[in-house]
């Protein structure tokens, strides 16, 4: 595992946020854009607060979209997106138009699926990832039927959430450039030492050569090889 292991969240959030700022830097000059999908849930706040203060990051060429959504509106408390633009997108210089917003309100969710597969570039630069206390990463939940879909984005029913979510698939967060893990908290503690012994069916287990940015919390149980 590429392991990067700090004192606090907030530290683990800082160098999540510090190489955004380098790896939006390196994509423009290499390709001219840097094509970044932002994960949900609440760690990403702590990267969004310090990114949003970094000097040098190339705003005007920065695309953003997301990993997943729950089934809501943009004002709902629940939004990944809400998350994203209160924390982030409105103190920081990004284009509307390149901002891609999955549509959690749209009914057949499938449909919000399809036409967002077909606004992704061909290949997201960075896809930045959470982990549940259950091995979940975006909406993909263990048992359910997404984690075995073949497109780019699909709908998923969450049994235990009894409720619908758009999520990337393993296929598209698995043909990114570099995906990234961001994890806090020892409530993950001992799911991420199965992941690391192989233990358990954890979804995250097959995001494909993940660098993880993480607390002491959450690398309490792990072998530092
Ligand atoms: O929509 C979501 O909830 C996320 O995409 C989800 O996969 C998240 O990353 C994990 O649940 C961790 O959430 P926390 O950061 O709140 O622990």
């Amino acid at each position: 595992m590429n392991l990067h292991v700090f004192p606090t969240p907030e530290a683990a959030a800082r160098a999540a946020a510090e190489a955004f700022a380098q790896a939006a830097r390196e994509a423009v000059t290499a390709r001219g854009a840097f094509h970044v999908a932002l994960s949900g849930g609440s760690t990403p706040k702590l990267m969004y607060r310090a990114l949003r203060d970094l000097p040098d990051v190339p705003w005007a060429q920065v695309h953003i979209y997301f990993s997943d959504e729950r089934s809501v509106g943009p004002d709902s408390p629940d939004s990944n997106y809400g998350a994203a633009r209160d924390e982030l997108l409105t103190h920081v210089p990004v284009p509307e138009a390149q901002i891609h917003r999955m549509e959690g309100e749209r009914r057949p969710l499938e449909e919000a699926a399809r036409d967002y597969a077909a606004l992704l570039p061909e290949q997201l630069d960075v896809v930045l990832l959470g982990m549940g206390d259950d091995g979940h990463t975006a909406s993909l939940f263990p048992g359910t039927e997404a984690l075995n879909a073949a497109g780019r984005v699909a709908a998923n029913w969450v049994p235990k959430l009894d409720t619908g979510r758009l999520t990337f698939t393993f296929p598209e967060i698995n043909a990114a450039r570099e995906r990234w893990l961001l994890v806090v908290g020892a409530g993950k503690a001992d799911v991420l030492r199965e992941v690391q012994a192989g233990e358990g069916e954890y979804p995250v287990a097959r995001v494909q050569d993940p660098v993880w940015f993480l607390d002491g919390a959450a690398a309490e149980k792990l072998k530092r090889v």
